[in-house]
């Protein structure tokens, strides 16, 4: 069982309060001004992956106290409970044991005195072989073809994952074209389908629960849009898998359940690209590329469980995050990839994050008085800059920043690279450093703008700075390097959840839409006028009616 200390009532909290008071008394300019060695105390490195966390604002007084937080939460009976298989996802009765699918042949994990580990490695056997196979051509289609294109059916955690770290190394996939359809919109399935041949492509039915609306309707127009194609109901064994916990649907739909790669119900879906939801990745990389993202996340995890909270980076991370949502009442959170490849990764802890923190209850199951999870957003950069940045910089809400780069590019070309780090390293300067009104006049006059002019637009042209950011350079984008970047974001997720008091590993809030428009879906088979709902819905509903 999870500790269920209320954090707001710990003497740590009240420390803080009163320090909050203090740390605004100075901004990060000066914070610098003070401590030459800001930089070497608030970073870390950790393999090839530099965190620095100076830029934010804090003190030594700052972490001591966040630490102390941590320490009143329990923290530490918590990620030993996580790593020891306690079933922490209590609403639901399971483990949370996405650290089993990343640990090394030989470990031991128990669950229900089984050690879970073993049957890990059985099933990575399985996508190994099955992704050699196809990577080389020996497994064939139905007309004796090889396998060219890969289509991914899933949604959530069975698709954002995969989509993510394929997208992200990209520069280490092999020929096999990747494609991703998990919207139930029917233009996704209808445009991937127009790309690839029944006779060169294999279907991968990603569904932990394999009951998923979107999912099972897409694999099902896949399925018949196979069989129009020409092939026979005993060719789907040659172009279907699946990557699922329920052999019982799985079979039910007609795939060969020697071609279904299991995973289990401590697999938490948004936690669960390490599994067998992984094998789109495996395919699109290599298999040996796999293990490698799979050793960069259980280096994270040794990391995570071992390090002391003064050097623990996902534990830094998330009691940063707290200081920012829960003292400075910060909304949100930006992630900021430079790097084209990481698009996704934003995207894909919009699922991490807010599935799993966006909670209003406690772990006693009372209604909770403070801010938990926040609203995670970014698009890589330098893209960014070029949208929301404004706001960043001269808006009126606080956003703390994650600025992730890589020190080499996988596509050097010219002076790219150089650019868009200078971009990195200055816009996270400009965040903190801002721009004084006597700097802005100096430009304006040097500019030859009147006295006029410049006390009319400098104001406009000030940045206040003192606005926070985590740096994050890795040296290369590789394989084991993003598995490290993911599962230090996975913990950190896990450290804020447990000083929030909260369950971050179910997700009962995606429940009540999926009922309503099961209940919806009925009404929409006739023309008659519905008055089942309120007015809006059922004005919505007629017009939809009237429409179509
Ligand atoms: O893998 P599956 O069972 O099809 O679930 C897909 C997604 O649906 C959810 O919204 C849960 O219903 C996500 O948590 C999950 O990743």
């Amino acid at each position: 069982m999870l500790p269920t200390v209320n954090f707001t009532e710990t003497a740590a909290y009240k420390y803080l309060a009163d320090h909050f008071i203090s740390i605004n008394e100075k901004n990060l300019k000066q914070l610098f001004a003070e401590d030459d060695g800001r930089f070497e105390k608030f970073s870390l490195l950790f393999e090839d992956i530099l965190v620095d966390y100076s830029k934010n604002r804090i003190d030594d007084t700052t972490i001591a106290l966040l630490i102390q937080l941590a320490r009143e939460c329990k923290l530490d009976d918590a990620i030993k409970a996580m790593f020891e298989g306690d079933k922490i996802n209590q609403t639901e009765g399971r483990e949370v044991l996405h650290v089993a699918l990343r640990a090394p042949a030989g470990a031991e994990i128990l669950v229900n005195g089984k050690n879970v580990v073993e049957d890990v490695h059985a099933v990575l056997a399985k996508m190994e072989k099955f992704s050699n196979a196809i990577i080389s051509g020996e497994w064939k289609g139905y007309t004796g073809k090889a396998i060219t294109d890969v289509v991914n059916i899933g949604i959530g955690g069975s698709d954002l994952g995969p989509v993510m770290v394929t997208e992200s190394l990209k520069a280490y996939k092999n020929h096999l074209k990747m494609h991703f359809v998990s919207n139930i919109d029917g233009t996704h399935i209808a445009e991937t389908l127009k790309l690839v041949d029944p006779e060169t492509t294999l279907f991968l039915i990603a569904s932990k629960t394999f009951t998923t609306q979107e999912t099972m309707t897409n694999a099902n127009s896949a399925r018949t849009w196979f069989l129009d194609k020409g092939a026979a109901q005993e060719d789907i064994a040659k172009h279907f898998a699946a990557l699922s916990t329920n052999s019982k649907d799985v079979a039910a739909f007609g795939i060969d359940t020697a071609n279904m790669f299991e995973f289990w119900d401590w697999v938490g879906g948004r936690y669960s690209l390490w599994s067998a939801i992984g094998l789109p990745i495996s395919l699109s990389i290599g298999f040996d590329n796999f293990k490698e993202l799979l050793a960069g996340a259980h280096a994270a995890d040794e990391h995570f469980e071992t390090a002391e909270f003064e050097i623990n980076i996902p534990v830094i991370l998330g009691l940063i995050g707290v200081w920012y949502i829960n003292f400075f009442d910060a909304e949100t959170q930006a992630i900021l990839p430079y790097d084209q490849y990481m698009h996704r990764f934003a995207a894909y802890f919009q699922q991490g994050d807010m599935e799993s923190n966006g909670k209003h209850v406690d772990r006693n199951g009372k209604e909770i008085s403070y801010e938990t999870g926040p609203v995670i957003w970014g698009e890589p950069g330098t893209n960014g800059q070029h949208a929301f940045y404004q706001l960043i910089h001269q808006g009126t809400r606080l956003i703390p920043c994650d600025f992730i780069a890589p020190a080499q590019s996988l596509n050097p070309l010219g002076d790219h690279h150089p650019i868009l780090l200078s971009n990195f390293f200055a816009q996270t300067e400009a965040l903190m450093n801002g721009k004084t009104k006597e700097q802005v006049v100096a430009e304006l006059h040097k500019d030859g703008k009147s006295t006029a002019e410049i006390e009319e637009l400098a104001p406009f042209k000030v940045f206040e700075g003192n606005r926070p950011t985590n740096s994050i350079l890795l040296k290369k984008v590789t394989p084991f390097s993003l598995g490290s970047l993911i599962a230090f974001y996975e913990h950190k997720i896990f450290v804020q959840g447990i000083i929030w008091n909260i369950f971050s590993f179910d997700q009962w809030g995606v429940e009540l839409g999926k009922q309503l428009a099961k209940s919806i879906l009925p009404e929409l088979g006739d023309d008659k006028a519905v008055s089942t709902h309120d007015g809006s819905t059922n004005g919505l509903i007629n017009q939809y009616k009237a429409w179509r």
